[in-house]
């Protein structure tokens, strides 16, 4: 059974203002990347403030450790519910394939060009635990990908939004302009 957890914390401090309620295609990000886990499985939100509807969990240990943390968040909760996988993206991750979890698996696995799109077994939540308790340790996505031994899938075209020019960069393209 897979649960699937939307990254949607983090400052947004490049694109100016919360990025999980910027618009595109007439959608929130939020709402099209939770739109885009509910067609595979069951999904939280994993952010510092609620995101109603969609249900919220706080990061792991706390917030402001950045992506990982929200990766700690959904793996404890996923270990508490018998879930045996993690499907993770970030809010700011636009086109989404829509065989996600086959162009990922078998887990561990995340995409190279960005690594908060990944498939996670339920035991990584003793490396991250650790990983987040350990204040010598780098707290990056890449330093869990390489402790859990994921697969670093090249090739995939998810957008990534930083600024609001990759958003109007991303609405042009749609636009066909
Ligand atoms: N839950 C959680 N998600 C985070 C955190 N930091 C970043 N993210 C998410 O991880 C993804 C990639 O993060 P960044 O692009 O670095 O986002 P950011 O930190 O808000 O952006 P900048 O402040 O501009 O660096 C985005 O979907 C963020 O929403 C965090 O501390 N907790």
């Amino acid at each position: 059974m897979m649960l699937g957890a939307v990254l949607a914390g983090g400052g947004s401090t490049r694109f100016g203002s919360d990025k999980a309620l910027a618009e595109h295609e007439g959608h929130t990000l939020l709402a099209r990347a939770v739109d885009a886990l509910s067609g595979w499985c069951e999904y939280v939100v994993v952010a510092g403030r609620p995101t109603a509807p969609a249900p919220t969990i706080p990061d792991w240990p706390r917030p402001d450790m950045g992506p990982l943390a929200g990766i700690a968040a959904a793996l404890r909760l996923a270990r508490d519910e018998g879930y045996d996988l993690v499907l993770t993206c970030g809010v700011d991750s636009v086109g989404l394939p829509e065989n996600l979890p086959e162009a990922l698996g078998p887990a561990p696995a995340c995409f190279a060009s960005q690594p908060v799109i990944g498939l996670w077994p339920v035991d990584a939540v003793s490396v991250v635990e650790a990983l987040l308790s350990d204040p010598g340790e780098r707290h990056s996505m890449l330093r869990f990908a390489e402790l859990v031994d994921a697969r670093l899938v090249e090739g995939a075209a998810v957008a990534n939004v930083n600024t609001p020019a990759d958003l109007a960069a991303l609405s042009r393209r749609s636009d066909g302009t």
